[in-house]
């Protein structure tokens, strides 16, 4: 009987917890898209008016509850000064550290060996000892520990559509992912100057070789009216729950 309202009580409350990398030049609309995805998915979410989200420095958490599964967000800024951190920096302050990372709550309780057992070769003692209690103790993580990553493109912007080209080549090559599932959303396809999805695909046609196998899925959004947001997401749920090489980071989150 235990045993069978525990199943229960884990089936109808618990969630396994799959951490999402959101990722694109600055001023593609990936706070937009983050806000517009809790306030779609979270009921009794009120959400800051989205008229009044301003550039990101540093990083937004947020969480979305789909079925039973938690995305967590990580959204990065995408200013040029901010891409370097993508692939390096996991948590941005202790404080950050702490709330992100349950396993490992302070910081001298991690020691070497166990961070680079954790991180492989991108860690190593003479990269961590002069950064201890700094950012860049945090090398690696997240690419390493995410489970899919969100790319958008400003649709609107043919300016820049190269620049966001490269650094979708650069974070696709990196090794860290490897088989990571990609959603790419063509954002603000609610202005109508903007570039279609075949125009997009043709302008990144020369990454398909890059994404190799992996789930990669090109999808036309706009973050500010949510058209395409609900569909994005559910896609990427799919492809995070099915995909056996990164488990969830934490199973049956209540
Ligand atoms: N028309 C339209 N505007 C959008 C859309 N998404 C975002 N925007 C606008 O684009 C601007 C940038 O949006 P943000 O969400 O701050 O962009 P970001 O990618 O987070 O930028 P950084 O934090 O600097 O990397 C804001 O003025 C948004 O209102 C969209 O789908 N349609
Ligand atoms: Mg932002």
């Amino acid at each position: 009987m235990y045993t069978l309202l525990s199943g229960l009580y884990k089936y109808m409350f618990q969630k396994d917890e799959y951490c999402i990398l959101i990722l694109g030049l600055d001023n593609a609309g990936k706070t937009t898209f983050l806000e517009q995805s809790k306030t779609r998915f979270n009921k009794n979410y009120k959400g800051m008016s989205l008229s009044k989200i301003t550039t990101t420095v540093g990083l937004n958490i947020g969480t979305v509850d789909v079925g039973k599964s938690r995305l967590l967000f990580w959204d990065l800024g995408g200013q040029e000064e901010l891409q370097s951190l993508w692939d390096k920096v996991w948590g941005i302050s202790q404080t950050l550290l702490w709330c992100s990372c349950p396993d490992t709550p302070r910081l001298e309780s991690v020691s070497s060996s166990a961070c680079a057992q954790h991180w492989g070769p991108v860690v190593s003692r003479a990269d961590l000892a002069p950064s201890l209690g700094s950012p860049l103790w945090w090398i690696g993580r997240y690419y390493a520990e995410c489970h899919g990553v969100i790319y958008v493109i400003d649709s609107t912007d043919e300016e820049r559509l190269s620049e966001s080209k490269q650094a979708f080549e650069k974070m696709v090559t990196s090794e860290a992912l490897d088989g990571v599932p990609i959603l790419v959303l063509a954002n603000k396809q609610d202005i109508e100057t903007c570039l279609s999805i075949p125009d997009i695909k043709t302008a990144f046609s020369d990454c398909t070789s890059k994404i190799g196998r992996r789930d990669c899925l090109t999808q036309a959004c706009s973050a500010l009216t949510g058209k395409g947001v609900r569909e994005g997401i559910e896609w990427m749920v799919k492809c995070v729950v099915r995909n056996v090489h990164r488990p969830p980071r934490q199973r049956d989150i209540t």
